[in-house]
């Protein structure tokens, strides 16, 4: 093997770039080349395919976004699509690809690896919904957004007394919001897959006014991608009682920024153990870190089985917060 292909793929995610720059940089310190695939999928099938140099990757380790930009291009579901995929990478005599992306773009890895191409996967999206891997790349730092901004707004809530919903991203998985909840100390966390009866969190609101606490913060689940789910909550929620309240959809806030340690971290082990894989000869893998080791699974397992939040978060949060 001399050359290795990278892209990332869906949502940037923070530390996709450190991602990057450890492929690239253990590639090129094992004296293979790294090649930068431009626009994810959809620049795989365009061609749009550049050597990296090993001082391309200085300054990225703490920038947002994706230096090889991404895209969401359905077209590559197509059997086509992905022929001519695997054909730009012959040309460039790319020996192998690693997908840096989320549930998706695994399929897309899947098909090229079903293809006989060999490609490993590693997670790189926000939502932590991939299984097989207890997080994935961008969730510490999307979550510390979302901690930050829900910390702001709890000023103004206490200031004005009121509720805030407060909609996170995370699309069905709920572990966004789970997190953010718990680190903020929500009086209540809506999210799919777990009971909500929004009567009772109103009489539970109603009865910390009472109690002396005159301002709430729930934290929702988006459930599905741009929903109106915190707005929605809050038409039911005033069905139960005279709340000034307000909605608050955090949106792609979360997606960008400068990644925190841990992802960073967690980028340059995954990346690095990438290419440690490839060097073995093994591909057809999906990278991921399960009790603080990373590891690798067969990328077909992971569509066999479903990510598991921490659902202990849940009851956690309503056994701390105020009664
Ligand atoms: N079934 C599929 N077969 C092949 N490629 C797919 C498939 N599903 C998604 N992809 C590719 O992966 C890309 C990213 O998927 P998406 O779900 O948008 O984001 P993410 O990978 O972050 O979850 C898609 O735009 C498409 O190019
Ligand atoms: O930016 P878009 O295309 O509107 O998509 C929004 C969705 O992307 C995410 O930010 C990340 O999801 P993916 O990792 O699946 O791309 C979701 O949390 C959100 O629902
Ligand atoms: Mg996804």
């Amino acid at each position: 093997m001399k050359r290795i292909g990278i892209l990332t793929s869906g949502g940037d995610a923070p530390a996709m770039n450190a991602a990057i720059r450890a492929v690239a940089r253990k590639a090129i310190s094992n004296g293979l080349e790294a090649y930068g695939i431009n626009y994810g999928f959809a620049g795989l099938v365009a061609g749009d395919i550049h050597k990296f140099s090993a001082t391309d990757l200085d300054d990225s380790i703490d920038e947002g976004g994706t230096m090889l930009y991404s895209a969401r291009y359905p077209e590559f579901a197509q059997v086509e699509g992905q022929l001519k995929g695997i054909e730009q990478l012959k040309k460039f005599g790319i020996d192998a690809l690693v997908v840096i992306g989320g549930d998706g773009s695994y399929h897309g890895a899947l098909r090229l690896t079903e293809h006989g191409y060999n490609t490993i996967g590693l997670p790189g999206t926000i939502d932590n919904d991939i299984p097989y891997t207890d997080f994935t790349i961008g969730f510490d730092t999307a979550l510390n957004t979302a901690v930050d901004a829900i910390d702001k707004i709890r000023d103004t809530a206490k200031s004005h007394q009121r509720v805030f919903a407060v909609q996170v991203m995370g699309r069905a998985a709920a572990d966004i919001a789970l997190w953010a909840g718990v680190a903020t100390g929500a009086d209540a966390i809506v999210a799919p897959g777990y009971d909500t009866d929004v009567k009772e969190i109103a009489e539970k609101l109603k009865k910390n006014r009472v109690d002396g606490k005159d301002y709430g913060i729930v934290v929702i689940a988006e459930g599905d991608a741009n929903s109106d789910a915190a707005p929605t909550f809050l038409e039911e929620l005033k069905k139960y009682g005279d709340f000034d309240a307000r909605a608050v959809v955090l949106g792609h806030i979360q997606r960008g920024g400068r990644p925190t340690a841990r992802d960073r971290v967690l980028a340059s082990k995954m990346g690095a153990y990438a290419v440690d894989l490839l060097l073995e000869g093994k591909g057809g893998l999906a990278v991921g870190i399960l009790d603080n080791k990373v590891q690798a699974h067969d990328i077909t397992d992971l569509f066999n089985s479903k990510h598991q939040p921490d659902t202990t978060l849940f009851d956690l949060n309503n056994d701390l917060s105020f009664k």
